[in-house]
Formats: C-alpha cells, structure tokens, sequence
C-alpha cells in the first residue's frame, strides 16, 4: 500500500514554517538587559583578549572540514562513537597549533568541547594524565625522551591506577613492582583477581602504554604505591606476552572512551622506567624515599585543579540552555496563565522557574573564576616543590584540591539534573544535551577521587588546624586563617540589599568554624573512649559537612572578592546580587547550621528567604543576557533547546529527522 506522505515528506512541510530570524522573544530578553554584554563578557573571561581567542579557536574549527560531524553522534552505536572521536582527537591534534597548548584551563579545553564534544575519548587519558605524570614525575634530565614520544603521539598512554578490589585506599592496591638486582629490572605482576586494572581510559583498546601504579618491593622490603611507565602492546598494537588487556564495556556516559582491564604476569620492565623523580631504587636495590611522602599523588592533584573549572563550565552551559529555552517556551495551559486572560506566558516568567534557574546560574560563577588563580597557585607550588624542595604548601594545595572537587563536581551534577528538569518534556531528550551533560558531570564525582573520601581528607587538614588553634599555636595556611578568629555570637545577615559583602562573610566564617570546633571536640571526646579511627567513622557525617561549609565559605568569600573587582558598574550590579544570591540561597540550604545555637535569628532568616524571591525578580530581566555572558557559541553547547536564535521546535523536528529509524 502506498503510504500519503513519508516522516522526510511531512517534516519538510513543516520546515517551510521555520521562521527566519532569531525568536522574537529571545530578541526582546536580550534588548531588556541592564549591562553591556560586552563589558560582562570581559568581565566573566578576565579580558578580551580571552574573549578574542575564544572566537579565533571557534573560527578555525569551523573553518577546518575534519572536524565536520556527517551524522550527528547521538545517533552513533558504540563502535562508531569510538571511530567518531578517535578521528577527531587525531584531527584535533595535528592542528594544534590552534591554540596555546600551555592553557590547559581555557584554551585546550574549549578546543575540545567544539572538535569533539562532551565526553571523554580514547585520548583523554593520554592528554589528561599520562603526559602530566611524566611532566610531574620525570628526572630533568630525562625528561624530554618519554615527553616527546608522548606529546608527538609515537606513544599513546594511560593512567592505571585502580583496582577491581581498590580504587579509592591506594595503600592497599596489590599490583605488585618488585625489584630484581640481578637483571636491574621490576617484575610487575597481579597476584590475585582484586588486583586486576579496571578503569583506566584509553587501556581498553587505544594505548600502548600507561602509567601503572603498583606495590615496590625492592630488598624485599615494601616501600608503598609507586609509578612506572610500562609498556602494553607492541609496534602492530597487540599485547605483549605477559599482559592481558581489554575493554570494560559501556558505560553510563563517556562510552566513546575505551575504559580498560589490564593483568600482569611477572612482566619485566628496565629499571629505569620507574619514575625517579621524587623517590629511587639504585642499581643494587636501594631505596631512596622522596622529600614527602604524597609527592607521588601529585599528578591527581592537578587533574583535580583541572576538573573543577571544566565541570563548572557544564553547569554554566546548562544553565545557558535552560535559561535560553525558558525565555522561548510559554505555559500552554489555562492554570498557566500568570493574569487570567492575558494568555500565555513565558516560562520564565515563573517565580518557582527563576528559584530552579538563576540559583544554579549564580553558582556556575564563581568556581569558574576562582580557577584562574588557583591555575596559578598550582603553577607557584610545583614550582617552590621543584626548585627548594618546599612541601610547605602541600597540604593546602591537597585540601583546596580536593574539597573543590568534591564540593563542585557535586553541585554541577545535581545542578545539571536540576536544569534539565525545568525544561520540562524535552530537557529529557538527548536533543537537549542534558542526558550528556549529566553523565560526563557525575562521573567527575567519583573519578579522581571518589568524593566523600575527598571530603574526608579535607576535614583531615580541618581537624589538624583546629588542633593547632586548641593549642594557642596555630601555623596556618591561608585558606584557614578565619579559623583562628574569636567566636561570633550572632548573625549579621540583614535584608539583601542592606547588607554588606563583611556581613555575609562574617556569618559564613563564623557558622563553619563552629561546625569545625564541634566537630573537633565530639572527636576528640571520642578518642578517649575509642580507638582513633572508629572515633573518625562515628564523625564522619559532621566532619563531610564541617568540609563543605569550609569549601563553601571559601568560593563565597572569593565570589564577592571578584565581584569588587569588576571595573563596569552595570555589570557589577548585577553580578553583585547573582552573588549575593548564591550566598543566601546556601544559607537557606544550611539554615540547620546557621540557625543552631539562636546564631541566625528567625527574622533573620525570614529576611534571607525573602531577599531570595527579590532577587530572583531583580535578576529575571537579565537572565538571558547573563546566560549570553557566557559567550558560549552554538557548536560548544550543542543543544537544540539553547541555540542562540532560539528557534527551537523546527531544530527539534530536524534533529530528530536523523534517527535511523525515520530513513525506511
Ligand atoms: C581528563 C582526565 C580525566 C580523568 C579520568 C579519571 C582518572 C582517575 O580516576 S585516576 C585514579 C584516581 N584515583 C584517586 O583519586 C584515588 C583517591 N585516593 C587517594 O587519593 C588517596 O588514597 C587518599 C588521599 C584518599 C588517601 O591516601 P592515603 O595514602 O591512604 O593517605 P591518608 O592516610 O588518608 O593520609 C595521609 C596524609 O597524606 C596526605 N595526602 C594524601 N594525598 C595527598 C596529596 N595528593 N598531596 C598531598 N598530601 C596528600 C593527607 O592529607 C594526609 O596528611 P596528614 O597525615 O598530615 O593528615
Ligand atoms: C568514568 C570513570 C573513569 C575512570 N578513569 C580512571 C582512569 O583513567 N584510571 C584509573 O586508575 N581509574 C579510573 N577510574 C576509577 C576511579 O578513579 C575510582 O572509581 C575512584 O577513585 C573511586 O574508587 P572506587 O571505585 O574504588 O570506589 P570505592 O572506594 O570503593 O567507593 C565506594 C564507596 O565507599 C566509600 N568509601 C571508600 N573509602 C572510604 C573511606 N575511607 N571512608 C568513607 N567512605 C569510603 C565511598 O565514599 C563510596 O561511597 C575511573 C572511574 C570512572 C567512573
């Protein structure tokens, strides 16, 4: 039977009524704003010569046919997915001369996300461990041999780090490096199933090599968790005999990366192939330890840096997509209408809308602005580590890191989730991005560092200060000073456009060191009845959270620092009440910590939930200049429902013209 009219027949009777122009609502949104977009855009990038750049690198990609997608890779299968990004990574990488390969916090992330997208890809782990490890934890003077080979793809790498049976204790890890003086060689080895590699990305198909972190035994001594670089597959990619690798199959997100196994049978590698640059085995076996015993974790510590300004960039895209759709979609049903007869409106104009939206927009700031100096606080402690061997910083760097990490991969996943709800029907279609978003942002929650037990060790550095402060002799690093301050009674908060950026940082410094020492002192009431580390276990619920106020506190103080230094004052304005925003809608989050003890009054936290609804009214006309403020192109987001123009039902019709089942 002949049928009327094909799904590719009915879908081009519909394109004709695609409208030319940009929507006319997202045009009057973006006319309403109360700041240049330009200064804001400065603003938000540091400068324009940032903002220039961005669009240069836009330029080129669009420009170069390679990075050209024939079919739209949500409508890939696994293999083709693989195919997909592996040719890209390959095109992305003979030009990168592009970009200055030296930023990895702008530039070589940003020409990531428009070649190949959202996801980590089978050289992911090349670029994003294994050349740090060798930049980290190479001798000098050996350094450029691995590192050329690496950087000029000769070698491809990985990072093999975790276990079946351990990922997050790595003192317990059970790959095992013992020394053999008479051949100068390390067997590495799997002596049981729980130690097979599981994990690493790119082992499962992709790289030839990796660094392994396994178990050193030399003089029959075990001197902990160590790095080699280990060689997996020979010249025509096939296993070398003593290595058993594989793909660990799908996963919920990032499946275009080939996340891999790997077992060792007694596998000889040249001694020199430890990485020596912190801790040696010499030619007769022995040990020479490093100047601290953590120097071996640093290539974590940096990807940790990494994480947390790309996965605040996802929450800011997010927002961007949502906001954008918001100001396009109207509420169709007659309980929709805000004034009965008026028709209807744009979604937007919801008050419970603004509270999922803006609170989320407000948060994609200041995380993304503080890794700019934080990038360079890292650069400052390598730097003190290589020249005069000072540890001092160390300890910071590691607590910053890491409760950075897990404080914001947290917030960005669940922001992300949160975002994509308020779109309604179609934030749960793959057309949105959000499903993307989502599965690359929670993913950071548990790699590099499963994030509970990132809390922990910040609560660790916490519990340590405290102690000091205990003591009268407190040595303290700067992100903990305020813990030495004398206790505060009461609460300064006031209405949100009273109050001060002092006040607000009063109340968060004040609630948290509360949240410390309480936490400091149930533990160590603890102690005296209990071993130590079952006295740890019963606090840890209060010593996670005592870490994440200190984190908050940290990224509140430095939103409003930044704010102060906005040079626009239309663009200060406005960021001032986002960020005034993101501090009282964390205090109406915690208002348990804040109202314990009578500190937070009741009229004053009426007053904070209040400030909250004005200023999410304030914020509303310049929502979606705020989202632009982002200058996030198109071929970045990759959303239908957050294209700039906003014309996105005939996008949504001609993306979903592509599915395979629609071409019969
Ligand atoms: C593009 C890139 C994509 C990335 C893809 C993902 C790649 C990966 O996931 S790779 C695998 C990542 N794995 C991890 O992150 C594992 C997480 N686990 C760890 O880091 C550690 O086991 C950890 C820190 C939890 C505990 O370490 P452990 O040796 O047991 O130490 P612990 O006994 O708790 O603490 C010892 C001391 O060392 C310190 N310390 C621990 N780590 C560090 C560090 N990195 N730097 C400095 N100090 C450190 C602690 O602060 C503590 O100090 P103190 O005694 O003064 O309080
Ligand atoms: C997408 C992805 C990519 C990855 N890529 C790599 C890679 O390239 N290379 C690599 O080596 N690894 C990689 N990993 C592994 C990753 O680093 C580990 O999964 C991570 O470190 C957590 O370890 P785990 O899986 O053993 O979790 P576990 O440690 O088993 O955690 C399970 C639960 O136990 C809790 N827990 C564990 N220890 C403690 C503690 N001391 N106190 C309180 N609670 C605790 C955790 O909070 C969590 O709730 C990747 C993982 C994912 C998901």
């Amino acid at each position: 039977m002949e049928r009327d009219s094909s799904p590719s027949d009915q879908f081009h009777r519909y394109k004709n009524l695609i409208q030319n122009g940009d929507n006319p609502d997202i045009t009057k949104e973006r006319q309403g704003a109360s700041f240049n977009l330009y200064n804001m855009q400065c603003f938000v990038y540091e400068n324009d010569h940032k903002l220039q750049r961005r669009q240069e690198i836009l330029e080129f990609v669009e420009s170069h046919r390679e990075f050209d997608d024939p079919v739209h890779p949500h409508f890939l299968n696994r293999d083709e997915q693989i195919d997909r990004a592996t040719r890209k990574c390959l095109a992305m990488v003979d030009n990168l001369d592009a970009i200055d390969v030296t930023d990895y916090f702008d530039e070589a992330p940003l020409y990531q996300l428009l070649t190949i997208g959202r996801e980590l890809h089978c050289l992911s782990l090349h670029y994003g461990m294994f050349l740090p490890t060798i930049q980290v934890h190479t001798e000098k003077s050996l350094i450029l041999g691995p590192f050329q080979m690496a950087a000029s793809k000769a070698i491809l790498g990985t990072f093999a780090q975790t276990e079946l049976g351990h990922g997050s204790n790595l003192s317990k890890l059970e790959t095992t490096a013992t020394y053999d003086a008479t051949t100068k060689e390390f067997v590495i080895h799997t002596p049981t199933m729980s130690a097979g590699k599981w994990w690493p990305g790119g082992l499962g198909k992709s790289a030839n090599y990796a660094a392994v972190m396994a178990q050193l035994y030399t003089s029959g001594e075990s001197k902990g968790p160590h790095l080699f670089m280990v060689q997996l597959r020979d010249n025509a990619h096939a296993p070398l005999p003593g290595v058993t690798v594989g793909d660990i199959g799908p996963k919920l997100g990032n499946n275009a990366n080939d996340n891999g196994f790997l077992i060792f049978d007694h596998y000889r590698i040249p001694r020199r192939n430890m990485f020596m640059k912190y801790s040696k085995v010499e030619a007769d076996g022995t040990y020479i330890p490093p100047p601290h015993a953590k120097l071996g974790f640093g290539a974590m510590v940096l990807v940790r840096l990494l994480m947390i300004r790309d996965q605040t960039c996802q929450l800011g895209a997010a927002a961007v997509i949502a906001i954008r759709y918001s100001a396009v979609r109207h509420s169709a049903v007659r309980q929709g209408e805000i004034n009965e007869g008026e028709g209807e409106v744009q979604i937007l104009d919801y008050r419970t809308q603004q509270y999922r939206l803006l609170p989320q927009l407000a948060r994609s700031f200041p995380s993304s602005q503080r890794m700019r100096s934080r990038n360079s606080t890292s650069k400052y402690v390598t730097k003190q580590i290589n020249n005069n061997a000072n540890m001092e910083l160390l300890p910071e760097l590691h607590a910053l890191s890491s409760g950075l990490k897990a404080v914001i991969t947290w917030e960005v996943a669940q922001g992300i989730e949160q975002l994509r709800l308020s779109c309604g029907g179609h934030g749960y279609s793959r057309a949105s991005a959000f499903p993307d978003m989502y599965a690359y942002a929670v993913g950071g929650c548990t790699y590099e560092g499963e994030n509970i037990v990132m809390l922990l060790q910040v609560a660790r550095f916490l519990m340590m200060i405290a102690k000091e402060v205990r003591s009268g002799n407190p040595k303290l690093a700067e992100i903990a000073e305020y813990i030495a301050k004398p206790d505060a009674v009461t609460a300064r908060i006031s209405s949100w456009k009273t109050c001060s950026d002092e006040d607000i940082i009063h109340d968060f410094e004040a609630v948290t060191r509360k949240l410390i020492f309480a936490t400091f002192d149930r533990l160590t009431t603890l102690e005296r009845t209990m071993k130590k580390k079952e006295a740890w276990n019963a606090c840890s619920i209060d010593l996670c959270k005592a870490a994440r106020m200190h984190v908050k506190t940290y990224l509140v103080k430095n939103f409003l620092a930044r704010v102060r230094t906005c040079e626009d004052p239309a663009s200060r304005t406005v960021m001032h009440t986002l960020a005034k925003l993101y501090a009282f809608d964390l205090i109406s989050g915690g208002g348990g910590h804040f109202m314990k003890g009578g500190f937070l009054s009741e009229k004053q936290f009426n007053e904070v939930q209040l400030g909250i609804y004005e200023m999410l009214a304030a914020i509303r006309p310049d929502s979606v200049a705020l989202a632009d403020s982002w200058a996030i192109s198109d071929l970045e987001l990759r959303s239908v429902l957050g294209r700039r123009d906003g014309n996105v039902y005939p996008a949504l019709l001609e993306w979903a013209q592509q599915s395979p089942l629609n071409q019969n």
